[in-house]
């Protein structure tokens, strides 16, 4: 059965941020994943996966300056110290967390830029992150994010994920996909058949419902069957519910109970 994390950046978001690894526990929740740790000490985020028997699945390293637009510095030529800055700082947040897999966000495309030198920037970043994880025993992750919500986002298709991950050639499987299905379907459609070509690049798995990115029991996407056919082929990773929830999250959850999340409380 897939094992669901709740994405405690859309999750919750009715409690502080370290709240809701409770919230998220009482819920039924054995894991959960977010966005970005930094702005909080490693050790109180950790303290609060431990209290409450969480696995931190899978955070981002940091993005440059979010507020300014920045998202994620990986294809950025003339940005690469900041890039392997961010990559040392999110080892050691990993290494704190337990968690496995970060994820490399590649950035907007710069207008003026030549699309070569975003390539070239771009693998060689990875390279040097996969092989920055592989000594600290982590794995990095890829996602492609789909233009309509991040327009010039540079990496923007799962053939695009497949072909740097062949470029950079990273040691031992430590350069993985982050196949979020909601991107693929806005974006790309033929979700299944997309999945089952990521199959052997599979590190991480998210999911939301299409077109509105909440709860994924309703739309255009049947992601149930879709959890259901990834089981299927053996998916033994986590899948991230990275999704805005309708109403109180709480109150969206009966569509996961068959996944195993099941209230602390024993109320369904
Ligand atoms: O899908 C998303 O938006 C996230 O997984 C992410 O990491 C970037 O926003
Ligand atoms: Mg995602």
């Amino acid at each position: 059965m897939p094992r669901l994390a709740a994405n405690l950046s859309m999750m919750f978001t009715e409690v502080d941020f370290l709240d809701r690894f409770a919230a998220a526990a009482a819920a039924g929740f054995q894991g959960v994943e977010y966005l970005f740790p930094y702005a909080w000490a490693a050790g109180d985020i950790a303290e609060r996966l431990r209290a409450h028997g969480l696995t931190q699945a899978l955070f981002n390293m940091p993005p440059g300056d979010w507020e300014a637009g920045e998202r994620g510095l990986a294809c950025l030529p003339g940005r690469e110290a900041d890039f392997r800055a961010g990559v040392v700082e999110a080892l050691s947040y990993a290494e704190t967390l337990g968690c496995a897999r970060i994820h490399a966000m590649a950035g907007i495309r710069p207008p003026e830029a030549d699309p070569a030198d975003l390539e070239a920037v771009y693998v060689r970043n990875l390279r040097f992150a996969a092989a920055e994880a592989a000594k600290a025993g982590r794995i990095v992750t890829i996602e492609p994010i789909n233009p309509i919500d991040m327009p010039g986002y540079f990496l923007a298709t799962q053939a695009d994920a497949r072909r740097f991950i062949g470029l950079a050639d990273a040691p031992d499987d430590t350069l993985k996909v982050q196949f979020d299905l909601y991107h693929c379907q806005m974006s790309e459609g033929g979700v299944s058949r997309a999945m089952d070509r990521q199959w052997p690049f599979l590190g991480h798995v998210q999911i939301a419902a299409v077109p509105g990115r909440n709860e994924p029991d309703q739309g255009e996407m049947d992601v149930g069957w879709l959890l259901d056919r990834l089981d299927a082929r053996g998916y033994e990773g986590w899948v991230g519910c990275e999704y805005r929830p309708r109403g109180a999250t709480t109150d969206g959850l009966a569509w996961a109970r068959r996944f195993g999340v099941v209230p602390q409380d024993g109320r369904t």
